[in-house]
């Protein structure tokens, strides 16, 4: 029988069955062919958390079809098939398993290039058609020869490590990487001119992006060494397909090892049935080892996503990594934000967030992003998520601040979140996170000292101090049978502030007339959750 209730995940694409042990029982899981675009579309409807690897395309009309897809998940490294900028304007997080297979591709651009050099495949093919045929299988050594990496990031990096075992010299092409980094890795960095002159094999290692699509095209291959062997396990469409393939049968090309293609899956290309290349279906991370970790990795970030949790693998949601120190604040910052949007529902102008004592000597940029969350509860219909919480500070005309201050006078952090709305009324909450339980609490409102826990249902009244209030609120609330588990008021002069924890949450039929009787000014209900 299906649990509508549980979060639905879709896995539209196979994926290590360690996906499923890590995603738990939490989760209904349901299956779709992700190249099936109808079947997609629909399936993803009702889908909290959509799991693909490289052949579903995750584009807008995905998103458009969605109702509550809070996540996607990319089982490996490369992104090119997600629509990231039309996930973050539907405010759904993209993230991916950055560091699962980087290892297995970088060793399958080894055993790419060592079968081009040693001719491995043709040669396995004569022995199965029962010919021995040595003198025809004339390989070539890698010692002493010189290895071009081009894209020298993760997996660029872990070739060259791998490859400069055999005795190789190493160049590179990366105009990101600092040539003192390249040199720490023994790599001397070169123009991509320079790097196909003197290459007498290149190793491509690059994300598919508008200005690295067919970098390596005729011209390139013409500059290249000749006999130069050329690898490419990284993004099909970096070399042109048509260009490798006459380059390697005139021989400017000695041979190519290719394990992606411009459009997969394939049966068809230049590519094939071309002698000196060697051809892979997309097997870089078609090993146990990385699927597994590529499993776990994006099940452990759907599971935080789908818990409204910030994900360290998110792709698309700025503030960058969040340390041990900062992460018991989201919670508590989103709900300083709520408050705020309870005490005036209607979008700010303005959100500061101020961060004192410990709490300011940490990389505090994310906490932002879970104050506009809460600020924004009240004022958008859409999810307010880590994602989409800049973008509409931006459509909304929101100015966003973080001040550091490292005094607190009373406790190890505060955080105030401060709004001011158009007619420049200013309201502010702080809130800190206290002792080994870490429990999360309200200190401050409007300059009014409180020390309450943030949790469950809180009502705020203002209201005009006199005797026999407390009473009066605790009576009414009582004959509507909610419970009062903390309370504590706030008095100076004529006014009084009063905050209570209840144990239910509390609509405004009963509330409205509750501050009626006590002439409050203002009655505010703020469910935590
Ligand atoms: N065949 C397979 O199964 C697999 C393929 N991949 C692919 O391998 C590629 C590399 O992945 P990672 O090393 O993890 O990425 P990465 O992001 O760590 O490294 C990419 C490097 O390319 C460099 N780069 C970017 N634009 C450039 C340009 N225009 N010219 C020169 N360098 C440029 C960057 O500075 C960076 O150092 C990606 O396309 C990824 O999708 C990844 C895993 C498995
Ligand atoms: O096997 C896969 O899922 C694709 C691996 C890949 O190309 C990547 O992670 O970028």
């Amino acid at each position: 029988m299906t649990n509508t209730s549980r979060p639905v995940v879709l896995i539209a694409e196979k994926l290590a069955p360690s996906v499923l042990d890590a995603l738990g029982d939490g989760v209904e899981v349901r299956h779709v062919d992700g190249t099936d675009r109808a079947a997609l579309l629909e399936a993803v409807q009702d889908a909290d958390a959509l799991l693909v690897r490289s052949a579903t395309q995750v584009n807008a009309e995905v998103f458009a079809a969605t109702r509550k897809l809070k996540v996607v998940a990319r089982a490996g490294v490369g992104l090119d098939n997600v629509e990231v900028p039309a996930a973050t304007q539907n405010g759904v997080m993209v993230v991916n398993a950055p560091t699962s297979n980087i290892v297995s591709a970088a060793e399958h651009a080894v055993a790419l290039l060592l079968a081009v050099a040693r001719q491995i495949p043709a040669a396995h093919e004569t022995l199965q058609n029962h010919e021995w045929k040595r003198s025809k299988f004339n390989g070539v050594e890698l010692n002493g020869k010189t290895v071009g990496v081009v894209g020298l990031g993760k997996i660029g990096q872990l070739f060259a490590q791998r490859i400069a075992a055999f005795g190789v010299n190493l160049i590179a092409y990366d105009p990101y990487v600092s040539a003192a980094r390249a040199a720490q890795l023994g790599i001397e960095l070169v123009s991509l001119e320079e790097l196909l002159e003197r290459s007498d094999a290149i190793s491509i290692h690059l994300p598919k992006t508008p200005e690295t699509k067919g970098l390596i095209g005729a011209e390139q291959l013409a500059k290249a060494k000749r006999g130069v062997i050329i690898v490419n396990a990284a993004r099909g469409g970096l070399i042109d397909e048509e260009a490798l393939a006459e380059a390697v049968k005139e021989g400017q090309v000695g041979g190519a090892g290719v394990d992606v293609f411009s459009t997969e899956p394939t049966t068809e290309s230049p590519l094939f049935n071309v002698p000196g290349i060697v051809v892979t279906p997309h097997l870089g991370a078609s090993t146990a080892e990385a699927q597994d970790r590529a499993g776990t990795d994006v099940a452990k970030s759907v599971a935080l996503a789908l818990a409204g949790e910030f994900v360290p693998d998110a792709v698309n949601v700025q503030g960058g990594a969040v340390g041990e120190e900062v992460r018991p604040y989201l919670p508590l910052v989103q709900k300083l934000g709520t408050v705020l949007s309870a005490l005036s529902p209607k979008a700010p102008t303005s959100v500061t967030v101020e961060v004192r004592g410990e709490l300011s000597n940490e990389d505090v940029a994310v906490l932002p992003l879970a104050a506009l969350r809460g600020v924004f509860s009240k004022v958008v219909e859409s999810q307010v998520t880590f994602v989409n919480a800049p973008q509409l500070a931006e459509d909304l005309g929101v100015s966003v601040e973080v001040v550091k201050e490292t005094e607190s006078p009373n406790h190890r952090s505060l955080v105030t979140v401060r709004a001011v709305a158009a007619d420049g009324t200013t309201n502010s909450v702080s809130g800190t996170v206290s002792g080994i339980a870490q429990v999360e609490k309200l200190v401050n409102i409007n300059g009014r000292n409180f020390d309450l826990r943030a949790e469950g249902t809180v009502l705020l009244l203002e209201y005009p101090d006199r005797p026999g209030v407390m009473g009066t609120v605790g009576t009414l609330l009582g004959e509507a049978g909610v419970n009062i588990e903390a309370a504590q008021i706030s008095q100076t002069g004529d006014d009084a502030v009063m905050v209570l924890r209840v144990d239910r949450p509390v609509d405004t039929q009963v509330l409205d007339p509750i501050g009626a009787s006590v002439g409050a000014r203002t009655v505010r209900s703020v469910d935590f959750g």
